[in-house]
């Protein structure tokens, strides 16, 4: 039988490849968080890498170029983000077909720039090729003004778990252009453009948050990575998650459509591409109005809903 990356999985397939890779003094926080932290001279810069890919990560057709840039710029900045940094620089890798028209390049462009201004980043460089898939690789680099990094391992049994940002409205925007089914909708509007809250990353590292991410392959699975490496349970309190009421709203025009949705509180436990920020904190930490508590962590390993294992999972590229 082949032995294939499909079975091992995304996370598997990372946890190979990265097993063997040197790690120096250079490098102060590895593979496995939002972003790597390296030595930068006297200080320290946090640096990230995600790709999209053409009819994995969006479609011509569902988003426009527009939507791309800003989308692609925000997937990485959410990343540095989730570290407690604040997003300085962005370098941008395009792989095109030749018969790429040069209005979607301009839109692309006209994205990607307004993205990064809104997080006050600024483009320093990239690299540009011709390939058959239209494919974008964006690296992103972050200061963290002289404070630590929150990583994913720092979550502490009695902290309260909270999220900034919306949960569930991309993944059920997904349904509805799935589903063939016209905007408007802020759930469409949601997933072609998400809206990381980029300054609540640093705000919470100033608020003393023990464990950090930005919600990219679904809110149970991506507490997962902090309830792992943390060495802890989380258990999540499903009337605080409950869903918002675009989120009611699309399922029920998903229904009405025969589409056959998922349940609203699915969405939000397993959508994915929110890009809201996961984050735990001492219970004594008096959280700004952004952030809503929804659950605890304690002691033991996994994530449940109301004491539940719970069920729905979130995305992998491989499975
Ligand atoms: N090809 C790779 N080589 C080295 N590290 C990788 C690779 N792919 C993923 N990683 C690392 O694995 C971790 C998880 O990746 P990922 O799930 O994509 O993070 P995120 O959801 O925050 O974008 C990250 O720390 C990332 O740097
Ligand atoms: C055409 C299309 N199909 C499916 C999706 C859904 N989708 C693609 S990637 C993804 C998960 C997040 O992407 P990933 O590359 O894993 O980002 P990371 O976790 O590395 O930040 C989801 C939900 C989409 N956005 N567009
Ligand atoms: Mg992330
Ligand atoms: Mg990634
Ligand atoms: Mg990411």
């Amino acid at each position: 039988m082949l032995n294939t990356i499909g079975a091992l999985g995304e996370f598997g397939l990372i946890a190979r490849l990265t097993a063997g890779f040197p790690q120096t003094d250079d490098v102060i926080i590895g593979p496995g968080d939002d972003a790597a932290l390296v030595r930068a001279g006297d200080g320290r810069v946090v640096a990230t890498t995600d790709l999209l890919v053409e009819g994995r990560h969006f479609r011509r057709d569902w988003s426009t170029a527009r939507d791309v840039g800003h989308k692609a710029a925000a997937q990485n900045l959410a990343d540095v983000a989730a570290m407690g940094a604040r997003p300085t620089v962005l370098l941008l890798g395009l792989a095109a077909p030749p018969e790429l028209p040069v209005d979607w390049v301009d839109g692309f462009a006209a994205g990607l720039a307004a993205e990064c201004a809104a997080a006050g980043a600024a483009v320093a460089g990239g690299d540009t090729v011709g390939a058959a898939t239209l494919t974008i690789a964006i690296t992103a680099l972050g200061d963290l003004g002289g404070v630590p990094a929150v990583r994913r391992d720092g979550a502490r049994p009695g902290d309260v778990v909270a999220v900034a940002g919306n949960l569930g409205m991309s993944a059920v925007g997904l349904d509805l252009l799935r589903a063939g089914l016209p905007g408007p909708d802020p759930c469409l509007d949601e997933h072609r453009r998400p809206r990381p809250p980029y300054r609540e990353g640093p705000r919470a590292a100033a608020l003393g948050a023990s464990a950090m991410l930005d919600v990219s392959d679904g809110l149970l699975q991506d507490l997962g990575h902090i309830a792992a490496a943390s060495g802890v349970a989380i258990d999540l309190d499903p009337a605080a998650l409950r869903p918002a009421s675009e989120v009611e709203e699309a399922v029920a025009r998903l229904a009405a459509a025969g589409a056959d949705p998922r349940r609203p509180l699915d969405y939000v436990l397993a959508g994915g591409e929110d890009h809201a920020l996961a984050a735990t904190f001492p219970a004594s930490v008096r959280l700004p109005g952004r952030w809503s508590i929804i659950g605890r962590v304690d002691a033991g390993e996994g994530v449940t809903v109301d004491g539940s294992p719970a069920a729905p999972s979130g995305w992998d590229h491989f499975s």
